[in-house]
């Protein structure tokens, strides 16, 4: 069973435009509005599979319930805490080339008990062998020790935690040692508090968290794949793109693709590096944060290459 938590919903607004100008009156080509946030995005891209999640979140107002609406038509079981406040809506500005502008609201502040009843919600769903996803940010009012607080408790119900956090979230987490973590480039950078430039700088780092007590870091790098280390394991995978559409997204997915395939073969690192890597690079080919299906993940086959070299540069800089 997969639980995910998105303690900081949204409704994902994405606006097709021929070019971002600056000041300027731009017209939208299109638009589509999505169930957002990265912990509901997970839900979705399992639920596109067939495989049921639940997702808790917060929500509140007629946005919320609008969010609840398009989670119901998406097929994915949630746990509403219901708040007062209403959840943000997050801007996605995406040009014809592939590249989007994105522009996130903070989102509403929780009160304390509205925090208390969210922890309970996922608590009463653990049973021993559940995964329990904490994704995204944390809005104000939840104290940046929120996943890292969390961590112990589920894990003495016999649960297995990933995060996928920013900024003091995320430092605060890499302390209190969940199974996995899932940072993109600039996370790990900020992980670990110097420049990385290659794969090597990569899985030095990776392994510097599993020496913090992280029981594996798949580190998700853009164009250039991911790196998937674990004890005794080091996995550098890549799914080419030829033209991607939009990246919103493809985190979450790539994150959904692994718990979709470590859940039921747990020691298969490299079907799930491999199964990671098709869901990401379908989700860039997806417009707005569509999540993909099937079909569309099948497009995308993965290669896990035999050597990792780890002189080679990253495209990302
Ligand atoms: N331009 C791209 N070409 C091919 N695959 C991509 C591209 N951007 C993202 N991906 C896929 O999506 C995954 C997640 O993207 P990344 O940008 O690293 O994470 P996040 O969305 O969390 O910032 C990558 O590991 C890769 O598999
Ligand atoms: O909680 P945060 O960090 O503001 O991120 C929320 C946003 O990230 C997304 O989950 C997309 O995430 P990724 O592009 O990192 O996969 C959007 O759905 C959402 O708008």
């Amino acid at each position: 069973m997969i639980i995910t938590l998105t303690p900081n919903p949204s409704l994902d607004k994405t606006l097709q435009i021929p070019r971002l100008e600056r000041g300027a009156v731009v017209r939208a080509s299109g638009g589509r509005v999505d169930a957002g946030g990265k912990g509901v995005n997970v839900s979705r891209a399992l639920a596109a599979h067939g495989l049921a999640s639940t997702a808790v979140l917060p929500l509140g107002g007629a946005a919320g319930a609008r969010l609840a609406e398009l989670l119901d038509l998406a097929g994915v079981p949630a746990r509403v805490v219901t708040v007062a406040g209403e959840p943000r809506v997050n801007v996605t500005v995406a040009e014809p080339d592939g590249v989007t502008t994105k522009i996130n609201e903070p989102g509403p502040a929780l009160s304390l008990s509205e925090v208390s009843e969210m922890v309970d919600a996922v608590v009463g769903l653990v049973s021993p062998g559940t995964w329990v996803a904490g994704c995204g940010s944390l809005p104000s009012g939840v104290p940046d020790s929120f996943y890292a607080d969390l961590v112990p408790r589920l894990r003495d119900l016999g649960a297995h935690v990933v995060v996928d956090t920013s900024g003091p979230a995320l430092r605060a987490v890499l302390a209190a040692g969940p199974d996995l973590v899932k940072p993109n480039l600039e996370e790990l950078v900020e992980a670990v508090g110097r420049p990385l430039s290659t794969l090597g700088d990569v899985v030095s780092a990776a392994r510097e968290l599993l020496e913090r007590g992280i029981s594996t870091v798949l580190a998700s790098l853009g164009a250039d794949g991911a790196v998937l280390v674990s004890s005794g394991v080091c996995l550098y995978g890549t799914a080419r793109v030829s033209r991607p559409l939009s990246t919103v997204g493809a985190g979450d997915a790539l994150l959904a693709g692994y718990l979709a395939h470590i859940s039921s073969a747990p020691a298969d690192f490299g079907g799930a590096l491999a199964n990671a890597l098709s869901f990401g690079a379908a989700a860039t080919s997806l417009p707005g944060s569509r999540m993909p299906g099937p079909d569309e993940v099948a497009a995308f086959p993965a290669t896990v290459h035999e050597r990792l070299d780890p002189s080679q540069k990253l495209s990302l800089l």
